[in-house]
């Protein structure tokens, strides 16, 4: 039985000059571990405006890896992070070993043919709900908004999430917490109770703000309100909970299972979003939400990148029995993200469902190695931050 990592390539990937609906995910940053019998196992790292600092935190990852048995996930993370001294305050360092973390799984269950969720407690859920995201590139007005959901909804999505709170950042002006709640307002009323309606913020908000633009979200009845909060305010997380309602959702930012504990345990938190290729991959997401289960709180997998992610949080998703829901972005990729598989998970009228096959499950489409690898930072908008989905980040007034 082969167990040593052979060979170690790390691949960007995208498609210059071509505008998506998800600019921070503009670019996909691979790493390919190749066992000593040439079984290939795959992981991603998300970029975000971190593209080259991540590629390059790989390349230390690897002096780890590199030899290392690709069996031994728990000593392998142990031992960078015994040299990161950094890692528990860095996205780059985390994002760059849950990359490794990652396919180091996807080579075990090929290894020893099994699909990794059955090696994490099996099929708990069979089908995976998931909620469209990407899907309002250029809304602005309620009906905007409205519009694209109903194509939305006709793909047989029962949830999606969206930002109404246009360029508003750090505080939002009466007129802005009324315009958010149109969207809202008019979303529901259009679109009817049954859809689950998910509000993000991107954490943009202080304290008092949050509270001003989250209370008026209360008659809508969303599924949750997401990062309402600036990350570093997490206190005011407690303060937002006396007023507002809404389940409260939250955790692609959050690095490691002891960040969540704290949220978790100091109530800050009803729903939490960890992803995985931030916070060091499959096996600690499934610590996490074992840590979560205990406080009787729900996962919903944050999911914003690419598909080799999607992979492995459904082979997580299918293990839990508190799973939520899936966020996806799959439908609004551009056709290169949407061909770097060639065997894929399938997303079917809303559900997720695995292959099954070993590992992931996924197989990469290697032609698009060659025609999409690409170098550099992803590309940057003065007036539009990347963290939001395009053409949002403006005003009806604009
Ligand atoms: O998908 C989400 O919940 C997002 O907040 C999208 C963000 O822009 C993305 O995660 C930034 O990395
Ligand atoms: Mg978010």
């Amino acid at each position: 039985m082969s167990s040593k990592i052979n060979k170690i390539d790390i691949f960007e990937l995208g498609e210059k000059g071509k505008e998506i609906s998800s600019p921070w995910s503009s670019t996909i940053l691979l790493v390919r571990l190749t066992s000593d019998d040439g079984k290939e196992g795959w992981g991603e790292a998300p970029t975000t405006f971190m593209t080259l600092p991540v590629k390059e935190s790989m390349k230390e990852v690897s002096r780890i890896f590199q030899g290392a048995n690709f069996f031994n996930v728990e000593k392998n993370l142990k031992d960078f992070y015994r040299n990161s001294f950094y890692l528990s305050r860095s996205m780059e360092a985390t994002s760059a070993l849950s990359a490794f973390e990652i396919a180091s799984w996807d080579l075990i269950g090929k290894e020893l043919g099994a699909p990794i969720y059955n090696l994490l407690g099996g099929e708990y859920n069979s089908k995976i709900r998931a909620y469209a995201n990407g899907w309002y590139s250029d809304c602005i007005t309620p009906d905007d908004f409205v519009r694209k959901a109903k194509d939305v909804m006709k793909m047989g999505f029962t949830a999606m999430k969206f930002d109404p709170f246009g360029p508003h950042y750090d505080k939002i002006t009466k007129e802005g917490v009324s315009y958010a709640r149109d969207i809202v307002g008019t979303m529901r009323s259009e679109l009817g109770d049954e859809v689950d309606l998910l509000i993000e913020c991107h954490g943009r908000f202080s304290t008092h703000w949050a509270i001003e633009a989250g209370r008026v979200m209360d008659e809508f009845d969303p599924l949750f309100i997401e990062e309402p909060i600036h990350p570093e305010q997490e206190l005011g997380l407690l303060e937002f909970k006396r007023y507002v309602s809404t389940p409260v959702a939250l955790g692609e930012r959050l690095l490691n299972k002891t960040d969540f504990a704290r949220y978790i345990s100091q109530g800050m938190v009803d729903i939490i979003q960890p992803d995985l290729t931030n916070s060091l991959g499959i096996f600690e997401a499934k610590k996490i939400a074992s840590i979560a289960e205990t406080f009787g709180v729900p996962v919903a997998y944050h999911n914003a990148f690419g598909p080799i992610q999607t992979a492995a949080s459904l082979n997580v998703d299918y293990t839990l029995p508190n799973f939520l829901i899936q966020e996806s972005f799959e439908s609004f990729w551009p056709d290169w993200k949407k061909n770097l598989l060639k065997t894929s998970y399938k997303l079917d009228k809303g559900y997720f469902t695995l292959s099954g096959k070993p590992g992931l499950g996924v197989e990469v489409n290697e032609k698009i190695l060659e025609t999409n690898v690409v170098d550099g930072m992803e590309p940057f908008e003065a007036n539009e931050p990347p963290w939001v989905v395009s053409g949002t980040f403006k005003d009806h007034k604009h």
